[in-house]
């Protein structure tokens, strides 16, 4: 019956449908279909249409052909994902323990998911000869004059079923099924405003509220500008906007998209001597993966941007990732100084539209240089050069959605797939990846001395228990005092790091011991100065902050420990004639906050920064001389296995701020425990003792990298379901690696509450396993059988693979 099938992996999120598909191909398909391409289909009893991505294409097949039913029809004109991407897929869903449909959501931007927009018509006018039961003719009725999209008709229909109608008429060769939204979102608009009429402000009808006014000052400057930007830029809610339409004040164009003006081309530095070497060695070695271990302000982008170069002109194209949080307007100019706008760039701000915009641009091979946070890496490239994955060490490397993949990972594996070249970078190299070039299986690099000949700074520990002997009860320490003046007097800058959001840590009353909590989260809430509110971190819920206990009716309720907002109004204090500002995520309410907080301190125009971990990233200013990392036990104290790790990388990191330009840095290490060896190793830069060490002690307690850890967390929204389901799986998947757990190939503990236990009101139960590496899979195809074998009604599992949380 048909010459060729397609196997397909279906969207739907279905956990019983969770494999590839067989679906014949009608003759008159048969040129188009290509795996990458995707198709509709009918499916299941109700033979819902849902679209698939063909995987591969096939000229025989074990299933009797009456039992094979038949596509719809090919979605797109040209494949959207590549033969390597979909053995990609594979991999993912094998790897972390995913379905099919979630490791394809990473390669198919939203905007281009098909929408199930099917139109349906009636074919020519020989119906009259064709019988028609009842239904199929007031039906027909609906269609004769004109074609109807099938959600339409589905709403028409409300609830009954109209796809075996639907079928039978298509049977009877009367109706039309064709998909309509292949060309769409092809062109894209963007919406500019300006104003109508220049007046001044007072000419204005209308109530000349601050956002108004803002915005028609903005507009005088700006002339035209895209809405989005005036919303970001000025912190106006599209309300206002609309409202200024509608009164004739303000008017819109629809534009074509198009691109920003060219940014002016800077050449290249020269390379100095371990730059050269390591650029040499990439590109000519046998390996293909580096890990760049640099030390700060050594010139690791350099080095990345000579490797691309030289793929550009082999015409390859190159990703570079960098963390969420520094993919900042200096990086992205950085690049585009060096690429010109043969850039793309995908963050997460970009709405689907941008998004698909990029993507576009990557699939056409406009661009060179994708830049990007992790998803990136998914990008349609064409021909791949290298990959780069700057400050390799970051968390956000790993996916906190299913499917929880670790970015590096990908990268590897897309190198064997693609045969491209992986560049990790960092400072503080993650134990996991230096415990591969321990291994042999990634090449090391090393870049001992600084760019520009400046030398690391000295760093200084200071015992914050004497502090309180000398009568100082200020988190800053006297020495730290001593040197912020020093470098103010000099007109030099100062860098404070505090690993805190918010004004202060937790609100309690002292007398009964109650702590504000969110109702919807199992957490304290936080104080904010700002709007006088309590805020949950987890769920961004606010209260008004209370003054009187709710529990005992006392007035001692308190806000403890420091925040960056109390050590900004300390330092205002103690230096009252210094441009203070401060840069953490609650200060930062848009993209625009941290650059104009950038370009002023990068200016000059601020002498102190204070700030949270947003600091520690790719800063390079040359007249910071002295940094100051307030509490760095803090760190050393949170609830992870790796938290010895973070907390060197992170005091590193800050350290490397201090001292890039020809003037010597100064950095202070504030804490209680001045003996404590990770203290230690980061004071004298020394990653080979703090490495050592580490491994040592995650070896002796059997922990990454030399062991897997899993975790699996049940959700539900309803606790005793949770509860229930947890324990019920347990003891499923305890029966089933009972011999494994006799040979300390595994170990499993029982299910607890997540240490976080209720967030936006679902309730989260925790379980975790260790693994020996060589009983991962077998474990991995366990799991699968007991946690994602069907849907379970108001459940989510979530499975993590080497998660930091136990
Ligand atoms: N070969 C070179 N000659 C002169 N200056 C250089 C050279 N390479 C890099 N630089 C400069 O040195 C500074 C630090 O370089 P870069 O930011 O690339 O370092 P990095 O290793 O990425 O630092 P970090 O990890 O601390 O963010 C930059 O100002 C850069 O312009
Ligand atoms: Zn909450």
């Amino acid at each position: 019956m048909y010459n060729i099938c397609v196997q397909l992996i279906l969207n739907n999120n279905s956990k019983s449908t969770d494999q590839l598909y067989t679906y014949g191909v009608p003759a008159e398909l048969e040129e188009k279909v290509q795996a990458g391409k995707r198709v509709t289909v009918n499916f299941g009893r109700n033979r819902h249409i849902i679209d698939g991505l063909i995987v591969s294409v096939s000229s025989s097949w074990d299933i009797p052909d009456n039992k094979i039913k038949s596509i719809i029809d090919v979605i797109d004109d040209m494949p959207v994902v590549s033969l390597e991407m979909i053995k990609l897929i594979s991999w993912i869903r094998e790897r972390y323990v995913c379905k099919y449909s979630d490791a394809v959501k990473l390669m198919i931007p939203s905007m281009i998911k098909y929408e199930h927009s099917i139109l349906i018509s009636a074919k020519e006018e020989l119906f009259a000869e064709i019988s028609l039961s009842e239904k199929e003719q007031s039906l027909f009725e609906i269609i004769k004059n004109g074609s109807i999209e099938l959600e339409k008709l589905k709403k028409i229909y409300a609830g009954k079923d109209i796809y075996a109608l639907l079928d039978s008429l298509k049977d009877k060769n009367i109706i039309d099924m064709t998909s309509s939204e292949q060309q769409s979102g092809k062109r894209s608009y963007e919406k500019l405003l300006s104003l109508r009429e220049y007046k001044t402000i007072d000419e204005y009808d209308i109530n000349k509220t601050p956002s108004q006014i803002k915005i028609i000052n903005y507009l005088k400057q700006n002339k035209k500008v895209n809405i989005k930007k005036i919303v970001n830029d000025l912190d106006v809610s599209q309300a206002v906007i609309n409202n200024l339409l509608k009164k004739e004040i303000l008017t819109q164009d629809l534009v074509l998209y198009e691109e920003e003006e060219e940014t002016k081309k800077e050449e290249a530095l020269m390379l100095n001597e371990e730059q050269t070497y390591a650029c040499e060695d990439i590109l000519n070695s046998k390996n293909n993966v580096f890990l760049l271990h640099g030390v700060t302000g050594s010139g690791k982008t350099e080095v990345y941007m000579n490797v691309i170069e030289h793929y550009r002109k082999q015409n390859k194209q190159s990703i570079v990732l960098v963390p969420e949080i520094s993919l900042t307007v200096q990086t992205i100019k950085r690049f585009k100084k060096r690429f010109g706008n043969k850039i793309a760039v995908f963050h997460s701000k970009l709405g689907k539209k941008e998004k698909f915009i990029q993507w576009n641009k990557v699939y056409n091979k406009e661009v060179d240089v994708i830049i990007g946070a992790r998803s990136a890496i998914f990008a349609p490239v064409k021909d791949l050069g290298v990959i780069i994955i700057d400050e390799e060490h970051e968390d956000s490397y790993v996916s906190s959605t299913t499917p929880k993949y670790d970015t590096i990972e990908v990268a590897i594996r897309m190198s064997v797939i693609l045969n491209a070249k992986v560049v990790l970078g960092s400072a503080t190299p993650s134990l996991n990846t230096y415990s591969m070039v321990l291994k042999n299986q990634v090449e090391l690099l090393e870049l001992n001395q600084r760019a520009k000949n400046s030398e690391m700074p000295d760093v200084e520990i200071i015992d914050m228990s004497k502090e309180l002997d000398k009568g100082n009860n200020t988190i800053i320490s006297e020495k730290l005092y001593e040197s912020i003046r020093l470098s103010l007097g000099k007109k030099e800058q100062v860098i404070l790091f505090l690993n805190k959001r918010g004004y202060s840590g937790f609100v309690s009353c002292k007398k009964c011991g109650y702590v504000a909590k969110c109702d919807h989260c199992d957490v304290s809430m936080t104080y904010h100065i700002k709007g006088n509110v309590l805020k949950c971190h987890y769920c961004g819920r606010t209260r008004i902050m209370t003054y009187t206990c709710p529990k005992c009716g006392s007035d001692k309720i308190e806000q403890f420990s420091a925040g960056t907002q109390q050590v900004e109004n300390l330092v205002k204090k103690l230096f009252p004639k210094a441009n203070t500002a401060r840069m953490d995520v609650d200060s930062m309410s848009g993209k625009s906050s941290y650059e104009n907080i950038y370009n002023d301190f990068k200016d000059g125009k601020i002498d102190i920064l204070i700030g949270t971990q947003m600091l520690a990233k790719g800063f390079d200013f040359p007249e910071v001389t002295t940094v100051g990392v307030l509490s760095a036990d803090a760190l050393l104290n949170l609830p992870f296995y790796n938290s010895s790790e973070k907390t060197f990388q992170l005091i590193t990191q800050v350290s490397g701020r201090a001292g890039r330009g020809n003037k010597k840095g100064k950095v202070f290490i504030q804490t209680y425990e001045p003996e404590n060896y990770i203290i230690n190793a980061a004071k004298n830069n020394d990653y080979e003792m703090f490495m050592k060490e580490e491994l040592r002690l995650r070896k002796e307690f059997a922990f990454p990298p030399f062991i897997n850890i899993i975790n699996i967390c049940v959700i539900s929204k309803n606790e005793k379901l949770a509860v229930d389901t947890a324990n019920e799986k347990y003891n499923e998947l305890q029966i089933k690696v009972k011999d494994m757990v006799k040979e300390r190939m595994v170990l499993l503990y029982r299910p607890i509450p997540h240490s976080i236990y209720k967030v936006n009101d679902e309730y989260r139960i925790n379980l975790f396993l260790k693994v020996s590496r060589r009983s991962l899979q077998y474990v991995k195809d366990i799991m699968r059988t007991v946690y994602l074998d069907k849907d379970i009604e108001n459940i989510k599992i979530s499975i993590n693979i080497n998660t930091d949380t136990v």
